[in-house]
């Protein structure tokens, strides 16, 4: 068995729908399961309507421009639009119900039940288009097999449910068609994994089917030292270590979700990273051997970040006390802090924006503490820094946090 994954980069338009056609008749003789993502940018224009929910305004209009991206890839891709147009229209149409029906008290869970209708959808014109064409193949509603609790926007696997799941998946079948991103919880809500879940998806399925591999097939030639819509200089690594992945992945290097590695390296499973536009190529295998090319630096960018200093309201010392009570607060709003540097008096604390839960931080944390910060600033983690590359990047900018160890280099800047 082989698992393949493709982002919404790869699905973007009818071209990129066909390629996906093309890759998998290169593998023809194999069983392959292949995860899908939203088509395009579906996915954010689907948290846009969330957004505007909640906000009370008017969402109809987006609702509108996801149908008609939709609508014109089915346009060019069937040659009966008559069917798949009606089950189209009735995605749309349970969004628009379902938002009707709820309070918009539970914003995590409102968010997952909406969003998940980008895979949904994708997974249906895909899977639809490619039995026209005469590749056969089963569509999987992967809420029943991908198990989790109901952390909704970033649900745990049940572990053991989905395995049992798994387990049961038909025998006689050489390709399947299913939704990465998306899970589902004991009660049938569904639940989201974190934005970019897809290729977490990718690798729960694949350890669970002890797969031979799984491959992300990506708009890049493989994992790149930077990100080349950022950089004009970069190298290709033709390997990489499970745990220099894991720790590139980790510092924010979106080229794949953080935990996909896990499972990957709990089964010893290969992950290749290839270009989707030529599949001949070797693009980066991800696997157990050493990691040799430490000579090239890789360097990782986060940006809209929120950089936060935190201190004692009566001049004491930042406590062990004082910083579990400060983490408590993120773990209750699920956000992740991506540096953190404390002295006598504060502690200081990059994390991601959210700008749906800004006010709730701060309100928490000026409860307890003084609180001071600045917003939309970037993070630069640098593995395998030397003085050159530093330099090269931070040349004309304001540093405000450093932090070097042996192996990383992490810098905050305005
Ligand atoms: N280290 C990296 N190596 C390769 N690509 C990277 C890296 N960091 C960021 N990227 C960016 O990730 C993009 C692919 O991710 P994304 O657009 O999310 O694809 P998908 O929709 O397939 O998941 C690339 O076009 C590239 O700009
Ligand atoms: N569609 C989801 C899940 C995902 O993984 O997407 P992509 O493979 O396009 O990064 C998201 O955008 O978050």
């Amino acid at each position: 068995m082989l698992v393949f994954k493709f982002g919404g980069a790869s699905v973007k338009d009818v071209e990129g729908v066909i390629n996906l056609k093309s890759i998998v008749q290169l593998y023809e003789n194999q069983t392959i399961l292949v995860v899908v993502s939203a088509m395009g940018k579906m996915t954010n224009a689907l948290e846009e309507v969330v957004k505007l929910f909640y906000k009370k305004e008017e969402y109809a209009q987006k609702l509108k421009e996801i149908e008609d991206y939709h609508q014109t890839l089915i346009n060019g891709l069937f040659e009966d639009k008559t069917e798949i147009t009606a089950s189209l229209k009735k995605h749309i149409q349970r969004i628009q119900d379902y938002l009707e029906s709820v309070d918009g008290q539970r914003y995590d869970e409102i968010y997952d039940q909406v969003i998940s209708n980008g895979e949904l959808i994708s997974t249906l014109i895909i899977s639809t288009y490619l039995n026209q064409e005469g590749v056969s193949n089963r569509w999987l509603d992967t809420r029943k097999y991908l198990k989790t609790d109901a952390t909704f926007r970033e649900a745990k696997v049940n572990w053991e449910a989905t395995q049992s799941s798994i387990d049961l998946l038909e025998q006689n079948v050489n390709l399947f068609i299913t939704q990465g991103f998306i899970g589902g919880a004991s009660d049938n809500k569904t639940t989201t994994l974190g934005r970019e879940g897809s290729d977490y998806t990718a690798s729960i399925f694949a350890h669970c089917l002890k797969a031979e591999s799984v491959t992300i097939w990506k708009d890049v030639p493989g994992v790149l030292s930077a990100d080349p819509r950022l950089f004009s200089e970069y190298q290709k690594f033709d390997q990489l270590s499970y745990t220099e992945a894991v720790e590139m992945t980790y510092y924010g290097a979106t080229v794949i979700h953080p935990k996909t590695i896990k499972p990957l390296q709990n089964s010893n499973i290969p992950l290749y990273v290839k270009p989707f536009l030529h599949p001949e190529e070797a693009g980066t295998v991800i696997n157990s051997g050493e990691f040799l090319q430490k000579n090239i630096s890789a360097i990782i960018v986060k940006k809209n970040q929120l950089l936060i200093s935190i201190s004692t309201k009566d001049f004491s010392f930042i406590s062990e006390l004082n910083i579990s009570h400060i983490y408590e607060i993120f773990a209750k709003l699920n956000l992740k802090c991506n540096v953190s540097q404390n002295s006598a008096l504060s502690f200081t604390v990059c994390l991601d924006y959210d700008d749906m839960k800004f006010e709730e931080l701060i309100k928490l944390l000026e409860t307890s503490f003084k609180v001071r910060y600045n917003e939309n600033v970037t993070l630069y983690t640098i593995r395998h820094y030397d003085s050159n590359v530093l330099q090269k990047i931070l040349e004309g900018k304001i540093v405000i946090l450093e932090q070097l160890s042996r192996s990383t280099a992490q810098i905050v800047v305005k």
